[in-house]
């Protein structure tokens, strides 16, 4: 099916849906400068280690590396604008509000900034920042009593300050798990917008949805690891196809 007919039958798919959702990854944000993850060249992986960075071993292991490279990344998205991507989803929902669900595996704000301010993050927001240890005193100290440095830190219990992201080897916040299991089973089309589909357990939303019935789409200029789980691949960049799709 050519391309054309194949956006202008999802287009047709996404306007006859009454509940519909997006699971997107790093390519989402990609086109906004925000470096993806997997990217043989610009990945973020392909030029640090994941376990030293985004796991608490690592972080316990040298609390200052990780503190400086979420800094430099928190610096990242804070220079960042949402794409034509992020805004067709935004308008969307401001159009037609309780349809859309956006799942994300994205720690940026874009998103949010856009008007998606009901995003289910899945892996948390790198802007938001916790205790990495639970206080031992009571009332526990707060976040913000922290005196500054890299990590800031509790000068009561030397408790380090951590991001508010999932690390590798962590639990997803079971809540926005369980409501995004809850979006998927009950879509009628899911769109995976920008993701390799190579971390769990946000990548089993796909198969998840597929077998609820969804019809899922896949908007990504590559293949990726989910692509067995798709009706249709949509070769092409998040900020050309969603408001392509949507507007
Ligand atoms: C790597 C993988 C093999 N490992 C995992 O998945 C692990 C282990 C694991 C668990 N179950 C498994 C099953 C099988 C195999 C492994 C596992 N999972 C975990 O550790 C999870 C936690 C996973 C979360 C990790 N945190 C992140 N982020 C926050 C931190 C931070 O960001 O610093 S993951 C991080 O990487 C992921 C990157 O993936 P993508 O977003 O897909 O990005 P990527 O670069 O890979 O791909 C980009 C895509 O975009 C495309 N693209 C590029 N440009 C564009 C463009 N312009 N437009 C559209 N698309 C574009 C590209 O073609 C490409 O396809 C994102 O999820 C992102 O959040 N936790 C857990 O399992 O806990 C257990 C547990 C349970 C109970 C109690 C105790 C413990």
């Amino acid at each position: 099916m050519a391309h054309a007919e194949a956006l202008a039958t999802l287009r047709e798919r996404l306007a006859a849906a009454p509940r519909w959702c997006v699971l997107s990854g790093a390519g989402m944000s990609a086109e906004s400068g925000i470096a993806t993850f997997r990217d043989a060249m610009s990945g973020l992986w392909s030029r640090f280690d994941p376990m030293q960075l985004a796991s608490e071993a690592g972080f316990r292991a040298d609390p200052a590396r990780v503190w400086d490279w979420y800094a430099e990344r928190r610096a990242g998205v804070r220079a960042a604008q949402p794409n034509a991507g992020h805004r067709a989803l935004g308008a969307y929902a401001q159009r037609h509000p309780g349809r859309l669900t956006v799942i994300t595996q994205n720690v940026d704000d874009l998103h949010q900034r856009a008007g998606n301010t009901d995003a289910l993050r899945l892996h948390g927001d790198v802007l938001g920042e916790r205790w990495l240890d639970r206080c031992r005193r009571d009332p526990g100290c707060h976040p913000d009593w922290a005196l500054a440095g890299s990590p800031p830190h509790c000068e009561r219990c030397g408790n380090l300050v951590r991001p508010d992201v999932v690390w590798f080897g962590e639990p997803l916040p079971l809540a926005v798990f369980d409501a995004a299991q809850r979006a998927v089973d009950a879509a009628a089309v899911l769109l995976v917008v920008g993701t390799s589909g190579a971390v769990w357990p946000a990548a089993g939303l796909v198969a998840r949805a597929h077998r609820a019935g969804a019809w899922v789409a896949i908007l990504n200029p590559e293949a990726s690891e989910v692509d067995d789980e798709a009706d249709q691949c949509l070769r092409g960049t998040a900020a050309t196809l969603l408001p392509a799709l949507l507007d």
